[in-house]
């Protein structure tokens, strides 16, 4: 995978922290430069570990909460009250402790909201979300988010995306929606490879000796149908933030930067 970072931390835990302090310099920086900053959510441990770091930053205030905006990479199409919301989980570890513009956080339906249990239609009406928020600059339907995070699981998904799967092979529409998923719940909604490879930087967090494999094979090549998070790859800037252990595997094949 050409043309990606990658840092490593001695515990998922020093990464959260270090990756939530990127974000605040990253997004501090870019409400400087331009007014406004985007970035895409992620579900997964890791994920909301980063969420819940970022909201106990002592320089957590330095970002300009109302001129943020909050989009999903993926979502479990379960009702809203349900505790595997990555929406509900991101909520309870940072926005609901900060002054987000309601206005600008978006999120993807629920499966008891306006489209009831049709995951379609939820996957349909987030494209236009994406749609109604793309520029003229954007050159298309899916805005250019500024900094995407994502996990990943051990066989290679990120966001929603399956190895193998229908989301690995989707090339056209900007969200769809998944079923059968092998990591539970089953049914998702998912932002597709070419809405994920219109952000600007894609931050890749995860630990554990599980992801090793899958991290090594990803940097080494892989292709994104079978790794599906070989596939995620930022316009300007890939960086992979790995606990040691997610990095064990790296040795074999790539010789990151220890930090
Ligand atoms: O909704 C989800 O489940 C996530 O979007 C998913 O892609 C997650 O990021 C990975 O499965 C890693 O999860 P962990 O960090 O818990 O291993």
């Amino acid at each position: 995978m050409s043309g990606s970072e990658v840092l490593v931390y001695s515990t998922g835990d020093l990464l959260a922290a270090a990756c939530a302090a990127r974000l605040v310099t990253r997004i501090v920086d870019l409400q400087a430069a331009k007014g406004s900053a985007s970035v895409v959510l992620t579900g997964g441990g890791t994920g909301i570990a980063i969420l819940e770091q970022l909201n106990r930053s002592p320089a957590r205030d330095a970002i300009d909460w109302a001129r943020l905006d909050v989009y999903w990479g993926d979502e479990r199409f379960v009702p809203a009250d349900s505790d595997e919301r990555n929406e509900k989980q991101a909520r309870e570890a940072l926005l609901d402790h900060v002054p987000v513009d309601p206005a600008r956080v978006h999120p993807m339906a629920p499966s008891d909201g306006e489209f009831g249990d049709d995951p379609d239609a939820a996957a349909a009406a987030y494209a236009g979300v994406l749609a109604a928020n793309a520029r003229p600059e954007d050159h298309g339907d899916v805005p250019t988010f500024d900094i995407l995070l994502l996990g990943m699981g051990p066989e290679g998904h990120t966001a929603s995306i399956f190895p193998e799967s229908p989301a690995a092979y989707e090339h056209e529409r900007s969200v769809v929606a998944v079923r059968n998923c092998p990591k539970p719940p089953p049914t998702r909604v998912s932002l597709t490879f070419p809405a994920i490879r219109q952000a600007t930087e894609v931050w890749l967090a995860t630990t554990g000796e599980a992801k090793a494999g899958a991290v090594a094979l990803a940097l080494a090549g892989a292709g994104e149908v079978q790794l599906p998070v070989a596939g995620a790859r930022g316009q300007r800037r890939t960086l992979w933030l790995l606990d040691r252990a997610a990095a064990g595997e790296l040795g074999k094949v790539y010789q990151p930067p220890h930090v």
